[in-house]
């Protein structure tokens, strides 16, 4: 039996969950749930702290882990990540009070709070800067309107959250994060219960990235027509009953899907639909 350990809450929890079940997998009714079974995929769900997802996984009594790329870096544990997985995108980065300091060098002498101090720490000493470090559980951006320290790092997505704070990002971010499957460092990779896990999420980032399209065109526009809809491989193309038509089949981006339909109707294409794609193994 595969053993998955899966956020239990915050900003992780609710998509991890959507996309398991996408691929097929059983989810806990109960948010209280602390493990669950799926005794049809041979699969058992760990419903763990997000922080201490990366632990567990390194711990080797865990196979896989989702968890954010930022956590897994922050834990120091002996872990790694093998599949990004598109949600819960962030970055991460410093923060002060506009005017006060204006780059990583004025961050010298100052005291950061953070909720991520392994990134803090590691980020400071690579760049040889000599700053404290205070660590705090949350709500950050607090920390300096209350003399907690000068300078706050932490995770912005929309950036609400600093402008409520008033406060303005300070130099490049310290990373980008998303949503990433993880294993113990070394695990072995071949694994099948592990590659069909990771099959299954594949399908559904490609599900979601992608849709079917299917239009009529001349031959004489096939080769444009292809070069639009080239396919993850190589398009379909069908003879039609009417002599000199062909149908063609392609998987096309979600996002450029209304672009190449316009594109493809100025060339001569007609009969041109889109449908979703639910599920896929590439
Ligand atoms: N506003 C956000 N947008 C996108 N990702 C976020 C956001 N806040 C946190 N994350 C990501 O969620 C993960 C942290 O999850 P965690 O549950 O520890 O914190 P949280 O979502 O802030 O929840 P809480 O602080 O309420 O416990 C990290 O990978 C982080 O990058
Ligand atoms: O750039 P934004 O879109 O505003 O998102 C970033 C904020 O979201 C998270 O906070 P959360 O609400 O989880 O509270 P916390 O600080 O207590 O973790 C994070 O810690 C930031 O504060
Ligand atoms: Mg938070």
């Amino acid at each position: 039996m595969l053993r998955i350990a899966v956020p239990n809450k915050g900003s992780l929890s609710g998509p991890a969950a959507e996309m398991l079940h996408e691929a097929g997998y059983q989810q806990r009714r109960e948010s209280k749930e602390l493990r669950i079974v799926d005794p049809t995929n041979e699969v058992e769900f760990f419903y763990l702290r997000p922080r201490d997802i990366a632990i567990y996984v390194a711990s080797g009594q865990l196979d896989i882990g989702l968890t954010g790329r930022d956590l897994l870096i922050d834990s120091g544990a002996d872990a790694e990540e093998i599949l990004a997985l598109g949600f819960a995108r962030s970055t991460f980065r410093y923060a002060g009070k506009p005017g006060t300091i204006s780059g990583l060098a004025d961050l010298a002498g100052k005291t950061v709070a953070t909720s991520y101090e392994g990134i803090v720490a590691a980020h400071l000493a690579e760049h040889g800067i000599d700053a404290s470090v205070v660590h705090l559980d949350g709500a950050v951006e607090t920390a300096i309107q209350l003399g907690v320290a000068q300078v706050i790092a932490d995770v912005v997505e929309t950036g609400t959250s600093l402008r409520n704070a008033g406060l303005e990002v300070v130099g490049e971010p310290i990373m980008q994060s998303e949503a990433v499957v993880i294993r113990r460092t070394g695990a072995d990779g071949d694994d099948p219960k592990v590659q069909q896990f990771l099959r299954r999420l594949q399908g559904v980032l490609v599900a979601r990235t992608y849709v079917m399209m299917d239009y009529d065109c001349r031959v004489e526009q096939l080769e444009k027509a292809v070069a639009l809809t080239p396919g993850l491989e190589s398009p379909t193309v069908s003879p039609l009953h009417n002599e000199g038509w062909v149908a063609v089949r392609a998987m096309v981006p979600a996002k450029e899907a209304q672009r190449i339909m316009d594109d493809l109707y100025d060339i001569g294409a007609r009969a041109i639909l889109t449908t979703a794609i639910h599920a896929c193994r590439l």
